[in-house]
């Protein structure tokens, strides 16, 4: 016996009998390529045989041991292979792809095709036969009423299709494996904790990829994973769930219409940290998943469709990104965004904090925030994604860091605004990629000259709220939020979300940026970040400033000297409420409750905290503050300052007039 490679034996064996034919295959995975033999008087032979297994890692392109190389691997495939008739079976085994074998495919009265990913192969020449069929159809399960069965304890899919009598006329016979290493290209997605949705084409991997990520969650990471299964895909054909889900649980869905209701079941039930499902299709499915999402569990979940946009266009799977709904905008706010009035809109929250795009079983494309995906779209921007590639040869992961997919916008018919769209690709084009430090920071942390507004990405910070923010302290010239990183100045995120996606971090050093973090989500702490992003306040004495290689800068709240009294928190607290909840987000003047004038002064300091104006109001014996939605004399940057304004803002009412129309007493502003 001689070993060419670790795939091919020579073998020189003696036969008193050997078949007729030119090759032979055995039971087991390994199948003779050729044989060549030499009979002596028809009885004895000396032969020399090829035994080849069925390619271990056909597919190039996984992680560290991705392979299909189990022994049961190779079992699991000839089970498959006994569907076929013994002829078929047989022409099958000779091919040199067989190892990567996709799909068998069988129609009555044509020809047997096999799906490599090279592509179709004839089989035969010989059509397929009624018996045909009667023998695969043997060989399997029941069907299901998606007309789907499988082989028990494997993962093979076989799908049929009838005729007008329900008799099966043809069968689609896909080879089902667990694939081990095929989630590394998403891993830290997987370990982040967050709901992923997996989108792409049929036949790309995703029932693959799940099926790993619940190994992978259940038996590294240990966590409870339940899998509903609605075709017994993921775990298999049988009772018993196939090894490739590890030690994550299954629950088997009887009637494709009760995949929703199972998925509710396993969260109710079982008490899952994390709950795979394959092909969200339906509405309700839709629905459950949303549930499931806002009950805290992690998701994992695939859905048919190229790209999210599909997903948008689906009015069935819109509600997996937030749903989308359509917004009349008033003439000025149409004029100043320029887009047309009617616009869409995401409703609310998506039920997947990240999606990922399979483009083929090695490269995917990783979209980290979908909400912000979600919102580019719709506003007719270029999505940020970040291109994921396996590297075979090296063994290796390459990341293409987040950039917007090009001419997104010229093709898509979901914009709210094309001409943006087109704005923002040929500005995309001057641009060098990856990008070099931009020298927007100078090197002590102050911002450097500039005559557009500062771009500000947000991160699990609503730009709503920072635009509005800006706009009551007057600068909606100066700043403005931007969705594509690679042309931020700077990054505002809350320091929560930070701790739990360390990759915001990553990619603000690959852009050299200084990312502002907010601890907690007031409005104090963006009027602050504000001020600091654009260079009108400095850095604490404790915060990190803005330099090459340190680049988070902490937005600490301007700590009280001294204990408040109960009623000056409670004085505070009504201040506090009535700018967040009235003043900045109505535009609303707020007259407060009359306090002693000490505590006045206390309201008056946080008012101007927030750079709002206030006036006091009632009688002397009953002082109290009035609120105005009016910012203070912020001190402009100036030609020489840091920030150069682009357009003029509104002129605003004078605050230190000391009188308004009404003839009320303005307080003296303090100084900044
Ligand atoms: N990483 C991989 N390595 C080897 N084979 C793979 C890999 N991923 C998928 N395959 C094979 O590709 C075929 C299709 O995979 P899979 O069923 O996971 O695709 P899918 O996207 O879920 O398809 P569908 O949407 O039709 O259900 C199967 O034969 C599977 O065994």
């Amino acid at each position: 016996m001689r070993a060419l490679n670790s795939h091919v034996i020579l073998l020189d064996v003696h036969y008193h009998q050997v078949p007729t034919s030119s090759f032979a295959y055995f039971r087991n995975s390994h199948f003779i390529s050729s044989l060549r033999c030499s009979r002596r008087n028809g009885i004895r032979c000396s032969a020399s045989l090829q035994i080849r297994r069925p390619s271990d890692r056909f597919y190039s392109g996984n992680a560290s041991s991705p392979s299909t190389s189990r022994p049961e691997a190779a079992t699991e495939l000839n089970l498959f292979l006994e569907l076929l008739p013994l002829k078929m079976r047989r022409e099958l085994y000779r091919h040199r792809e067989i190892g990567g074998l996709i799909e068998v495919v069988m129609d009555l009265g044509r020809k047997p095709l096999a799906r490599f990913p090279s592509g179709d192969w004839v089989i035969s020449e010989q059509p397929i036969k009624h018996e045909d069929l009667c023998h695969a159809i043997s060989k399997v399960g029941e069907f299901s009423d998606d007309n789907r069965s499988g082989i028990d304890r494997s993962l093979h899919r076989i799908s049929a299709i009838r005729n007008r009598k329900m008799q099966i006329v043809g069968l689609t016979c896909r080879v089902g494996r667990a694939v081990s290493g095929s989630a590394e290209i998403i891993r830290d997605l997987v370990e982040d904790g967050g709901s992923i949705l997996v989108i792409g084409p049929p036949g790309v991997g995703k029932t693959t990829l799940i099926r790993e990520i619940a190994r992978t969650l259940a038996d590294e990471f240990k966590k409870r994973v339940v899998i509903v299964d609605t075709s017994n895909e993921i775990g298999g054909d049988g009772d018993v769930p196939h090894a490739g889900i590890g030690r994550a649980r299954r629950m088997q869905v009887p009637n494709v219409n009760m995949q929703h209701n199972i998925m509710i079941e396993a969260v109710e039930n079982h008490m899952p940290e994390t709950i795979i499902i394959d092909e969200i299709g339906t509405e309700l499915e839709a629905l459950a998943a949303s549930t499931i999402a806002q009950r805290g569990v992690q998701l994992v979940g695939t859905a048919h469709g190229m790209t999210i946009e599909n997903i948008i266009k689906n009015p069935y799977l819109q509600i997996l990104v937030g749903g989308i709904e359509s917004v009349t905008l008033g003439d000025e706010e149409a004029r100043k965004r320029k887009v047309q009035k009617t616009i869409l809109e995401r409703k609310g929250h998506p039920t997947f904090t990240c999606a990922v795009e399979l483009v083929s079983k090695t490269e995917c494309r990783v979209h980290h925030r979908l909400d912000a995906t979600v919102d580019a779209i719709l506003a007719g921007k270029p999505p940020l994604f970040e291109l994921r590639q396996w590297d075979d040869s090296a063994n290796d992961l390459v990341k293409y860091p987040p950039m917007p997919e090009k001419n997104h916008g010229e093709t898509s018919d979901l914009t709210n605004n094309n001409i943006m769209s087109s704005d923002i690709a040929s500005d995309k084009d001057d641009k060098d990629y990856p990008r070099t430090w931009s020298k927007k920071w100078s090197t002590n942390g102050s911002v450097i000259k500039r005559s557009s507004p500062m771009q500000v990405y947000t991160y699990k910070i609503l730009e709503a709220d920072l635009l509005q923010v800006a706009k009551v302290m007057g600068l909606e010239a100066v700043i403005d939020v931007t969705d594509d990183v690679g042309t931020a100045d700077a990054i505002l995120a809350s320091s929560s979300e930070m701790r739990q996606n360390p990759w915001i971090r990553g990619m603000a050093k690959f852009h050299q940026l200084p990312v502002f973090v907010i601890k907690s989500n007031t409005m104090a702490q963006m009027v602050k970040a504000v001020r600091m992003i654009l260079g009108l306040e400095s850095f604490g004495s404790t915060q990190k400033k803005p330099l090459k290689g340190s680049l988070d800068i902490e937005i600490e709240d301007d700590e009280p000297k001294r204990k408040p009294s109960l009623e000056e928190i409670d004085a505070l607290e009504e201040v506090r409420l009535a700018i967040e909840y009235i003043v900045i987000p109505g535009g609303e003047p707020v007259e407060l409750l009359p306090r002693r004038s000490e505590i006045i002064a206390r309201q008056l300091e946080l008012v101007q905290r927030y750079h709002l104006a206030a006036e006091k109001s009632g009688t002397e014996q009953n002082p109290r503050l009035q609120i105005l939605p009016l910012r203070l004399n912020t001190k402009k940057p100036s030609k020489s300052s840091s920030v150069a304004r682009k357009k003029t803002s509104p002129a605003p009412v004078s605050a230190d007039d000391g009188r308004n129309d009404t003839g009320v007493t303005r307080l003296p502003i303090l100084p900044e």
